[in-house]
């Protein structure tokens, strides 16, 4: 095994630099466990500021990059932009850029396998809804979104997968421990028998939806759970606490 902890921040469409400059207070003060691999994704217009302010242990994110390097893609913003101003990742596919935006998988893989060959790492996020866990649906659904991007790239090494319930994210209700460990554990078979066993052992397959401080430790604890992509509470100076969740 061997993959090593990571703790994504996902401040989603929020903040200002003063809220900034407060985040980046608490993530200096951490103490953050150096065993973790901590990004927090930042909002398009603030992303060289928070480069620049971020401690060292804390790499910033995009959140959302187009599947080329320039062109007349008005709003867009590219991986070669990204990477310009000196950041390493991208968050791709979240449910709200699925849901609100009209995503496809095909959009995401296209989007994940571009990002790759441009030198960046990768938070790809996969997740089913409601209607779909209710519907018996939810394996389905997680493996043809990561289908479609395993049908795109063939180097792993800079992905994690960010396994996030649409039904779970910002409404409080978390899946439970052993909920999230079965959807993981089964992504860890399915990339066993679709991509190779190395890609399976060495994938960091991170949980998202309503983490909180208080929750963390419990859902750090099982196996297949190598970290967390958390939204609200990583706005909060909780978030130290989650990113040390295996202290
Ligand atoms: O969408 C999420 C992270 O990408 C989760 O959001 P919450 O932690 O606010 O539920």
């Amino acid at each position: 095994m061997g993959r090593k902890f990571f703790v994504g921040g996902n401040w989603k469409m929020n903040g200002n630099k003063a809220g900034i400059d407060g985040i980046i207070a608490f993530l200096k003060a951490g103490p953050i466990d150096p065993n973790v691999d901590v990004v927090v994704g930042c909002p398009a217009i603030y992303l060289d500021y928070a480069r620049q302010q971020c401690p060292d242990n804390v790499q910033v994110a995009a959140q959302n990059a187009y599947k080329v390097p320039s062109g007349a893609f008005t709003g867009e913003i590219s991986p070669a932009m990204i990477a310009d101003i000196g950041l390493q990742w991208v968050i791709l596919g979240h449910s709200e850029r699925r849901a609100i935006f009209g995503e496809s998988d095909e959009l995401v893989a296209e989007k994940t396998k571009h990002a790759l060959d441009a030198g960046l790492k990768v938070i790809a996020c996969i997740g089913e809804t409601l209607a779909e866990r209710e519907a018996g649906q939810t394996e389905a659904v997680v493996f043809r979104q990561t289908a479609a991007i395993a049908a795109k790239i063939t180097d792993w090494t800079n992905v994690v997968l960010a396994y996030e319930p649409v039904w779970a994210i910002g409404t409080g209700k978390t899946a439970s421990p052993q909920q999230a460990q079965e959807v993981h554990a089964k992504l860890r078979e399915w990339l066993k028998e679709k991509v190779s066993p190395e890609v399976s052992d060495s994938l960091r397959i991170i949980y998202g939806g309503s983490v909180t401080a208080g929750n963390a430790k419990e859902l750090g604890q099982e196996g297949d759970i190598d970290g967390f992509l958390v939204g609200g509470a990583s706005l909060k100076p909780d978030f130290i606490q989650i990113i040390n969740a295996k202290q």
